[in-house]
């Protein structure tokens, strides 16, 4: 059902999600995380983002995983180049010049697959989830990174106003997942400006994730 509403917003190209531009919070925020060039970025659930062109462009090396095959081909299509494909278990493996975007279910990628992670950039992939999905999202990630540092940017609202798709994520529920496993650091609230779908006030959050050793 979940697999199904995605498909079709892709197929419908109901995308408000993709924004046609790098992530204003991403470039705000990541040059303070001093990464050195190079490093290999995980984006879960990615779909088309130009944050992966933004990425690229800054030097690093990006993996991601989309489910629709629609918004990956798009994606090689931005980026203007031809990407090799092969299948890899379940998953379909698009790979080209610094960056590799796997086609399939997130929960389907393994750690072998997926490769030497530095850090994961999460924009608006826990919010695309039900509560019972991100339970399992947070663990999958965790496991197939082995708790690589996490730079998330997600949304906080009124949830009984709006329905997700993009889901409310407190600070409460971050540290449920996470609280364990790394430093939860608060590093932006920002109002969304109009509202969320343009009614329901809401902010944006920037969390970074620093593993606990
Ligand atoms: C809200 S969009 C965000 C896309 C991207 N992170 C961005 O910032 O534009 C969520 C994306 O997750 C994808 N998705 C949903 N469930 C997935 C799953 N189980 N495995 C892989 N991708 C999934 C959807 O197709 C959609 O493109």
């Amino acid at each position: 059902m979940e697999f199904n509403h995605w498909h079709d917003r892709w197929e419908q190209n109901q995308i408000g999600f993709h924004e046609g531009q790098p992530n204003v919070l991403l470039v705000e925020y990541f040059s303070a995380l001093a990464l050195d060039k190079g490093s290999r970025i995980m984006l879960p659930l990615c779909g088309k983002t130009v944050d992966i062109h933004w990425l690229l462009e800054q030097g690093y090396q990006v993996v991601g995983i989309e489910l629709s095959e629609i918004a990956v081909k798009q994606l090689f299509e931005d980026l203007a180049t031809t990407p090799t494909i092969t299948e890899v278990g379940a998953l379909k493996r698009y790979e080209a010049t610094n960056v590799v975007i796997y086609v399939g279910d997130f929960f389907e990628l393994t750690e072998e697959a997926l490769g030497a992670v530095d850090l994961v950039y999460d924009r608006a992939a826990l919010v695309a989830l039900t509560e019972p999905q991100r339970k399992r999202y947070t663990a999958h990630l965790r496991q197939i990174t082995q708790n690589a540092p996490q730079l998330v940017i997600c949304y906080e609202y009124d949830q009984s106003i709006v329905a997700g798709p993009p889901h409310s994520i407190s600070a409460e529920e971050m540290r449920q997942h996470y609280a364990e496993y790394f430093e939860l650091k608060h590093l932006a609230e920002v109002p969304v400006e109009g509202g969320l779908k343009g009614t329901c006030p809401s902010t944006e959050h920037v969390w970074y994730l620093e593993p606990i050793n």
